[in-house]
């Protein structure tokens, strides 16, 4: 099987049968002091929200590979390790992409956070974090990441983009891919 394949994790056959797009999504952790890197997304998708830092993995690179090149791009950190905790499905109504983001904690890095073009950097408690000014789905599974519980979730969004009308999300023991 394709190593970056998910259908092992999402069985459904309306998934199966849809194209998707890959994302990376990253949180830099400072484990000493209980905090998170989020970024203000100052352009395109999900502009002024709050979110970890990320994009399109290109054809080129691991996925991985894409995560560490996307957080030194909106954040001038370089990853020294890096894990993946997450994966998440997102169907937005009538588009018949999904979106696969594959979701990564840092918790070791080199340099110091910069404002780029895409993003504004700001540290947050992980147990107090501004989930009003981030997407909708962040709340239901950001509990897994205070768990230490890896987790796939799939979310069904309205056209607006805004809300979601149904999501499924548990707990896996491992996410491997390349
Ligand atoms: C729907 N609910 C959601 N919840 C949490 N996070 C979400 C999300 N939907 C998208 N995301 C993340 O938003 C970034 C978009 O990236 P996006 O700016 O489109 O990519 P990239 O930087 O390659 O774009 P350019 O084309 O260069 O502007 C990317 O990290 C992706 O994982």
């Amino acid at each position: 099987m394709d190593p970056r394949s998910v259908a092992r994790f999402v069985e459904d056959a309306e998934h199966q049968a849809m194209a998707h797009r890959l994302y990376t999504l990253v949180f830099p952790m400072d484990e000493q002091n209980d905090r998170v890197l989020l970024g203000m997304k100052k352009r395109g998708f999900g502009r002024d929200k709050l979110n970890g830092f990320g994009g399109k993995v290109e054809a080129n690179e691991t996925i991985t590979k894409g995560a560490e090149r996307e957080l030194t791009e909106e954040s001038g950190l370089v990853t020294k390790s890096i894990k993946q905790c997450g994966l998440l499905l997102f169907y937005f109504e009538k588009d018949p992409v999904a979106m696969e983001v594959h979701v990564f904690l840092v918790d070791r890095y080199e340099g110091a956070a910069v404002e780029t073009d895409e993003m504004r950097p700001q540290w947050f408690g992980i147990r107090d974090m501004p989930f009003e000014r981030m997407w909708a789905d962040d709340s239901h599974w950001w509990p897994y990441v205070l768990r230490g519980q890896k987790f796939v979730g799939q979310f069904w969004f309205k056209a607006d983009q805004v809300t979601f009308t149904q999501h499924t999300l548990r707990a896996v023991d491992s996410l491997d891919f390349a």
